[in-house]
């Protein structure tokens, strides 16, 4: 985002107090801080409490109580839990606080961030599901509150005979909404077959899929951006509407909500690589499914770069690092190749702290990290390099007669893989190849004759 717009942004910013709870230790307000001004809050102050759960008033009820008089003394319009709240703490919290307060939880803010920067059809649906996914437990339980309202005067002799209209009309929100629900489902569910296929024939074409994933922030644009611009072969098609030639890349939560996919020749493979939506913690599963064609990027390709910002504490880095790797989960099929990014703004003895420490939350070697900074250009070449040792290859030598086919066959191939050590004797042409195993096959299938 540039920064006259946020400056206009701010002008018309709404005020917000953040409330933390945590069971274990002094909660730290930073992210909820930072969640809270990516969708346009201006935070005036933080309440907190080191507590379990209150079924009820999430903090404590004393603690709620002291939250709510914060709300009158500074005038704020929001509130924002960082935390999810049930749909009976947000009844109760609600009934508890100035009339016209507005009451949001992380997952709300999160979903109201998404819902705001959502660029394609396809995130505009992932936003819209993973909203009324939020809203039926919501629904349902507002549902229950009012009947059991309604049951208590008709007990009383107040309204009797209108409790059958109503529940008629509740019971219709409901179902609408799980109607709704299903629909979205439904149509995202073709989006990721159009998705599936257009990958099954990019890989027939000889692209290997490369994905760049990890927390919101962590450098990911930046890094795609330089892959795909110093190494485009100059031939971008366009014929795939999510291949656009910019990806945001900015400092803030969330610059990248749509998938970008643009070419790349890593060490000499051809490869389509792809800018995913950033991740955060603390996300329900509901919302992350939501996401799942957004996802299935990253769960489909040959491998996927897992950056971590080095310039967070070793803490963060190793609770970021965690969150993806449970977001990605089981997924991913492709090798996951741990990056540690932005090694420019901490000092050279730090970086092997931190290699570890991205190492240790991936059960695997401080070695395998890879430390970069994509601004610098450090670490870029090596990078490169292990990411064509990760995907799938195959060689094979070729002896073919020296003829027009197997000029033509020999121009296919340089275009589907790596050609090396070409030699010429007499009639026949020698020639070794490295590619994909299927297209090392077609290149078998075309040279026999
Ligand atoms: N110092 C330094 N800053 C970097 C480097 N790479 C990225 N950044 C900065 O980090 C911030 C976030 O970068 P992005 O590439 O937008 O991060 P992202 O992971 O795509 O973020 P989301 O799309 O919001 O999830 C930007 O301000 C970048 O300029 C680096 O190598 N060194
Ligand atoms: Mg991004």
């Amino acid at each position: 985002m540039q920064d006259s717009d946020r400056r206009r942004r701010r002008s018309q910013e709404r005020t917000a107090l953040v409330a933390a709870r945590d069971a274990a230790t002094e909660p730290d307000t930073e992210e909820a801080i930072a969640l809270a001004d990516t969708a346009g809050y201006e935070v005036v102050g933080a309440v907190t409490q080191r507590r379990v759960e209150d079924p009820d008033y999430w903090f404590g009820r004393g603690k709620a109580e002291e939250l709510m008089r914060r709300v009158t003394n500074t005038g704020v319009d929001t509130v924002v839990f960082d935390g999810p709240l049930s749909p009976k703490q947000a009844y109760t919290l609600g009934e508890l606080c100035p009339d016209g307060t507005q009451l949001l939880d992380r997952h709300r803010l999160v979903l109201d961030i998404f819902a705001e920067r959502a660029g394609t059809r396809e995130a505009g649906l992932q936003v819209r599901l993973a909203e009324l996914r939020y809203e039926l437990p919501r629904v349902k339980m507002a549902v229950r509150l009012e009947r059991q309202a309604a049951n208590e005067r008709t007990a009383s002799g107040a309204h009797a005979g209108q409790g059958g209209g109503r529940d008629e009309k509740e019971h219709r929100r409901v179902r609408d909404l799980r109607e709704r629900i299903e629909r979205i489902g439904a149509k995202l569910d073709s989006l990721g077959d159009v998705a599936a296929d257009r990958r099954a024939r990019r890989h027939a074409a000889g692209f290997d899929l490369v994905a760049v994933a990890g927390y919101t922030n962590a450098g990911k644009s930046t890094l795609f951006q330089r892959l795909a611009t110093d190494l485009d072969l100059g031939e971008n098609d366009r014929r795939h509407p999510d291949e656009h030639s910019t990806a945001a890349a900015d400092d803030g939560l969330f610059e990248t909500l749509d998938t970008t996919t643009r070419r790349a020749e890593l060490d000499g493979r051809r490869v389509l690589l792809t800018d995913t939506v950033g991740f955060v913690a603390d996300l329900p599963p509901w919302l992350v499914e939501s996401f799942e064609t957004t996802l299935s990027a990253a769960y489909a390709a040959d491998a996927v770069l897992l950056l971590a910002d080095a310039s967070d504490p070793v803490d963060r880095i190793r609770e970021k690092v965690t969150t993806s790797r449970e977001i990605l989960a089981d997924g991913v099929r492709g090798e996951l190749l741990p990056v540690l990014t932005k090694v420019d703004r901490v000092p050279d003895e730090a970086a092997a702290d931190l290699r570890a420490a991205v190492a240790g939350a991936l059960s695997a070697e401080p070695e395998d990290v890879a430390a970069i900074s994509t601004h610098e250009g450090d670490g870029l070449e090596t990078l490169e390099r292990r990411v064509a040792a990760a995907l799938p290859r195959e060689t094979a030598t070729f002896d073919v007669p020296n003829d027009g086919e197997t000029q033509s066959l020999l121009s296919w191939a340089h275009d589907h893989g790596v050609v090396h050590d070409v030699t010429y004797t007499g009639d026949r042409v020698r020639f070794g190849f490295e590619a994909r195993p299927a297209v090392v096959e077609r290149a078998r299938s075309r040279a026999t004759r």
